[in-house]
């Protein structure tokens, strides 16, 4: 039955998973969500049919789960494990059950600027990070930022987007065009960051207004909206946050707003609760004994922990021991 690349009967079973429904679908690749037996946690797994891929396909998405295995921050999704046979690659992953902000969005419409503040403050956290290991995401969206049970962003798809972009993908730049920075709609050879910053900027500003504040119908009308840099400013909108658009909005992306300026901004300073403190990637823990303990309670003996722990591994020992840790 293994030489199927999906046998005709859908698995039930990959490794210590059970494999639940199907909660999204690429070109060659799928979203289950699954459940850990042995911690009975809900993970999601992303399915990808490495038949249907091209070997550089494969290349970069190696690449971008080693990326991953790097990446430990509250508000960007965890990788748990990766799984691998000749036919398939299954990457076990956080599961956020609140879907994504986009669908959040269009359900609920824009949100207050208090609440707009608390998500953007999670996601400039979570993008700061990634720059600060000079890892530039380059396809921020809402449809990229997931939502958890208790409503904190979970930054998903580095660089595996392309995968989830719904619709036909435009292949002149990689990203999605209502987001994408002027120089990248100008097929110039562009910088990271300041192209990151400027989602962030159209993800703000669909946030608190409900909708793209830069939307042409065709390609080309779009690119004159976003080379002139016009977009409509609601009535509802402070005047903080209007003076904050207006950094980031800018065309030359060495005068636009850095991630520094952006968190220094008035709109982001936190209100009178308390502060909202940046996170620091805590050293990692290895010995935290309850964990190992409870991990190696599920059958795990402390040594294979331990080891696949140290040198980073993505098996199922690891696997159980990130899935307990993680909050
Ligand atoms: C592994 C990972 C990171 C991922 O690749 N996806 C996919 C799948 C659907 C989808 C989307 O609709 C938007 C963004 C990412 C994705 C995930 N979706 C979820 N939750 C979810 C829950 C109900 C509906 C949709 C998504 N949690 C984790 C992930």
């Amino acid at each position: 039955q293994s030489h199927l690349a999906f046998s005709a009967v859908e698995e039930t079973h990959v490794g210590r998973y059970h494999l639940l429904r199907t909660i999204g679908k690429g070109a060659s690749a799928k979203v289950k969500l699954a459940q850990h037996i042995i911690t009975g946690q809900e993970v999601a797994i992303k399915i990808i049919d490495k038949i249907q891929h091209t070997s550089s396909d494969l290349h970069r998405l190696y690449r971008e789960i080693e990326i991953m295995k790097d990446l430990h921050h509250p508000n960007i999704v965890k990788l748990f494990e990766v799984i691998e046979n000749e036919h398939a690659l299954y990457i076990v992953m956080e599961y956020a059950s609140g879907r994504d902000l986009f669908y959040h969005l269009v359900n609920h419409g824009f949100m207050s600027e208090k609440e707009a503040q608390t998500k953007f403050q999670q996601i400039v956290s979570a993008v700061k990070y990634c720059h600060d290991k000079s890892i530039v995401h380059r396809d921020l969206k809402t449809e990229n930022l997931l939502l958890d049970k208790r409503m904190n962003i979970k930054l998903a798809d580095f660089g595996l987007g392309t995968q989830f972009t719904t619709g036909s993908k435009l292949d002149t730049f990689c990203g999605t065009p209502p987001y994408s920075a002027p120089e990248l709609l100008q097929g110039e050879k562009y910088d990271g960051p300041p192209v990151d910053v400027w989602s962030l900027g159209v993800i703000l500003y669909f946030m608190v207004t409900g909708s793209l504040p830069f939307r042409g119908k065709t390609l080309t009308k779009l690119r004159e909206q976003v080379l002139q840099g016009q977009y409509h400013v609601p009535f509802h909108m402070s005047s903080q946050c209007q003076h904050l658009l207006s950094k980031i909005f800018i065309r030359d992306p060495r005068k636009r707003a850095t991630l520094e300026d952006i968190l220094a901004h008035p709109w982001m300073k936190v209100s009178h609760e308390e502060k909202q403190k940046l996170y620091v990637q805590p050293l990692p823990d290895y010995d935290n004994h309850w964990h190992t303990e409870v991990t190696v309670n599920t059958g795990y003996v402390q040594e294979d922990i331990h080891d696949s722990l140290l040198n980073r591994n993505y098996n199922d020992a690891n696997a159980t021991y990130l899935i307990l840790r993680h909050d």
